[in-house]
């Protein structure tokens, strides 16, 4: 059945003018304000000669240097991977302690995880109510060849009455709760807390505190997306954060207009207001969604229609869920499915993944590292805990992100840089690093996919991404 989207229709216009791709010059005028404004020196974001833009480098690279610390636009964590980590949901660095990170993760594994795991944050284990934990199981841990500890171990760590040795080495930031009272997000910082807030989440939260424009269908948007597609909760923190930006602009104007006593016409002036705030995502490469989905190897190409239009389907029960929930008149065309499909679309085709490193690994190697007979003695308290944790204890925080310089990177099979995070590097930035020297002016390009794959393989996997690459390695091996 196809879908029909009223708001599609009826603003037509706007919306062909917020997909309207941004002129050389706004691209050149945009990236030059953004990289000043991260202190991101010696790259430029410059439109390459085959397609669209490309990142270039302003100055000299050596091999291994730092090309770039790239903080995303928006950004979530796998809900899947809510139950192993506990991390800032702003920043995503790791957050509470290592006692904590242990002792929620095995409270979680044993006995099936409440729908938001992270409800478990406070380190007192307050919350931990029984109805809490009847809900899915969302832990990407195998229980296979696990050992359970007693619950009375796992609740003293969790509320940090054991402190485990060496474990003060590893120091985390305190748990912040969110200021609307979701008890579903935590901070590593006040600081944190308000970005977010600003970002989106005074819109996107579910406690008492929330500015949607209902709690319940915002919840019911969540769990549709945490059953379907959690690309879903990247594009509503897009579409908030745009909102937030809009409102924020139109107080300002406001706010001049009174102060040189002019009369309040905003009128259509109200459209310009969204399309300045619509700017930073306005920047990415897009293309609808369900279009742009690459065919599962499951789908016979001869169902290749259907599917799409299922994908197109799915887009549009979530784009309902969501205009129940966080609604903005004044931003409507924001909430049609061309606009949906798009924001979608862009985060597919840019697939930029989340991955910040766990303490808790680097925790068990430094008592692996121990001399003995100390190593025996700590191993004697930490190994039951290693135990049940099982074979899983490090995993990493995992999630899907927006990164605005690292999305305008272009792919080659013999890359220049490549996406790669030092020991130092445990928040949720992109880091760039050099995979040989480079010179000043020269494209800065990564590779999409794993380039030793073979010739025809690589090819199959950049098909994703809607092209077939002619980078020198590529030429020859054709
Ligand atoms: C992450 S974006 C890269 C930035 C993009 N060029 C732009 O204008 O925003 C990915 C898209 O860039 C284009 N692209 C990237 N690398 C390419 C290559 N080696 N050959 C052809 N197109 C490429 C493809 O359209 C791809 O879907």
């Amino acid at each position: 059945m196809e879908v029909v989207c009223r708001i599609d229709t009826q603003f037509a216009e706007q919306i062909a003018v917020l997909l309207e791709p941004p002129s050389p010059l706004q691209v050149q005028e945009y990236f030059d304000e953004l990289i000043t404004s991260k202190n991101c020196n010696g790259i430029q974001v410059k439109p390459t000669n085959a397609y669209g833009k490309g990142v270039y480098a302003d100055m000299e690279f050596e091999e291994g240097d730092l090309v770039l610390k790239d903080q995303m636009l928006v950004g979530v964590q796998h809900s899947s991977n809510k139950i192993d980590c506990l991390v800032c949901s702003h920043c995503f660095q790791f957050i509470g302690s290592i006692e904590l990170q242990i002792g929620r993760k095995l409270y979680l594994q044993d006995l099936g995880s409440p729908k938001d795991c992270s409800d478990l944050a406070s380190s007192d284990g307050s919350d931990m109510e029984e109805d809490h934990l009847e809900s899915q199981h969302c832990s990407s841990t195998t229980s296979r060849n696990r050992f359970k500890l007693p619950i009375e171990s796992v609740e003293s760590l969790m509320n940090e009455k054991l402190t485990l040795p060496f474990s003060k080495k590893f120091p985390l930031p305190s748990v912040i709760d969110c200021p609307g009272g979701c008890k579903e997000v935590y901070y590593c910082s006040k600081l944190c807390e308000q970005a977010d807030w600003d970002l989106c989440h005074s819109i996107l939260c579910t406690g008492d505190g929330s500015k949607s424009v209902s709690k319940k269908a915002l919840s019911k948007f969540i769990e549709h997306a945490n059953d379907t597609n959690d690309i879903f909760l990247l594009a509503a923190k897009a579409i908030s954060s745009t909102i937030l930006r809009y409102r924020k602009l139109k107080s300002a104007h406001s706010k001049e207009k009174q102060k040189n006593k002019m009369s309040e016409v905003l009128g259509n002036h109200n459209f310009s207001l969204l399309l300045k705030a619509w700017k930073p995502l306005s920047m990415g490469y897009k293309r609808r969604w369900w279009d742009c989905i690459a065919l599962p190897d499951d789908v016979d190409p001869s169902d290749e229609a259907a599917f799409r239009m299922q994908i197109k389907q799915l887009a549009f029960e979530s784009l309902v869920l969501l205009k129940e929930a966080i609604f903005d008149e004044e931003c409507l065309p924001l909430f049609s499915l061309e606009i949906y499909g798009h924001i979608i679309g862009m985060f597919e085709l840019n697939n930029l993944d989340l991955v910040v490193a766990s303490p808790v690994e680097d925790y068990f190697l430094h008592i692996d590292d121990l001399p003995e007979p100390q190593k025996k003695e700590v191993d004697a308290i930490t190994q039951p805990f290693l135990d049940a944790l099982g074979e899983d204890y490090s995993v990493c925080c995992q999630g899907t992100a927006f990164f605005p310089l690292q999305s305008c990177m272009n792919h080659s099979c013999c890359p220049t840089a490549k996406a790669f995070k030092r020991d130092e590097d445990r928040d949720g930035q992109a880091t760039i690093i050099a995979n040989r020297p480079i010179k000043k002016g020269e494209e800065i390009t990564i590779s999409y996919i794993d380039e030793d794959l073979q010739f025809e393989e690589r090819q199959a996997l950049l098909a994703d991404y809607g092209f077939r690459c002619k980078c020198p390695k590529c030429v020859q091996e054709a």
